[in-house]
């Protein structure tokens, strides 16, 4: 049996796996890989746990306490989850009894650190603003692409380790996402898909978001998505370079620092914790 944790940030949930040395996953053995078929099925609602993003803790290596893979229920791999990076950071800090933690992901390493309250703030690294880093399948001003959907159009664009467009609409429960959240993140322009971000403006210091994820859907929360959208509306002049962000799952406190780097601040949770037998879960 393979033991499992159940975290969630905001409502944004996952299944944690330790791959770990010593671990009954050991990333050294081959005969029980996380495959993508496998992760999928972890992630399925009805045919196995179910969960947003199956999330795998491998060794660290040097300068950073653990590494993180991240599989969509697509079964695809993903470059950044903000909400698992403070979920994995607690895990790790946990063990080591320390406040401050790396996770490394194949997006870079992401400093964690503890604040009081259950609160963790992450540093997501740079926000990457060229069309080439997004990445867009040709040259385009990542200010404005000529894209949209039903009622939006003209989104911006950003990466954080995973691609991102955000749309800026008026009434966000105007929107049916369900309807055009799946064009919009198989646009063409976007090469590797696209997490979509649809922002309503309150405020200077705050906004509100909801996000269709690439290889997830409409989820509670998108950590990354949080990030991407306080930049983009801070390009857009729209707000400051921190602000409040609300979710449907609750607030993330974002700053785009001056140095580029987005700090993303929110809470942990553990909903429980099991063990399945990893050979009913096809490779
Ligand atoms: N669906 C995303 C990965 C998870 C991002 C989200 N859960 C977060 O908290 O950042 C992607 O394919 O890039």
């Amino acid at each position: 049996m393979v033991p499992f944790r159940k975290m969630h940030g905001l409502g944004n949930d996952f299944v944690v796996l330790d791959a770990r040395e010593g671990s009954v996953l050991d990333a050294r053995r081959a005969d029980l890989p996380i495959t993508p078929a496998r992760a999928a099925t972890i992630a399925d609602r009805r045919r196995g746990i179910g969960c947003d993003q199956v999330i795998v803790m491998e060794p660290g290596g040097d300068g950073a306490d653990v590494f993180m893979r991240i599989r969509n229920p697509d079964g695809s791999e993903a470059g950044a989850c903000g909400n698992a990076t403070r979920c994995i950071a607690s895990l790790v800090a946990e063990e080591g009894g320390k406040d401050r933690v790396v996770v490394r992901t194949v997006a870079g390493d992401l400093p964690v650190e503890r604040l009081p309250g259950n609160l963790w703030r992450a540093d997501l690294g740079p926000a990457r603003l060229g069309w080439r880093e997004v990445p867009l399948a040709r040259e385009a001003d990542t200010l404005h692409l000529p894209i949209g959907a039903g009622p939006v159009s003209d989104p911006a664009a950003c990466s954080m380790g995973n691609p991102h467009a955000t749309f800026f609409v008026p009434e966000l429960d105007a929107l049916d996402l369900g309807a055009i959240g799946p064009a919009l993140e198989h646009d063409p322009i976007f090469p590797q898909r696209a997490n979509i971000g649809f922002v309503q403006v309150l405020g200077p210091e705050h906004i509100r978001l909801a996000v269709w994820e690439r290889g997830a859907g409409l989820t509670l929360a998108c950590g990354s998505g949080a990030c991407a959208a306080l930049v983009n509306a801070a390009r857009r002049s729209l707000t400051g370079r921190r602000a409040a962000v609300s979710l449907p799952g609750g607030d993330l406190e974002i700053e785009w620092r001056e140095d580029g780097h987005v700090l993303m601040t929110g809470p942990v949770s553990t909903a429980f914790t099991g063990a399945i037998d990893l050979e009913a879960y096809p490779a």
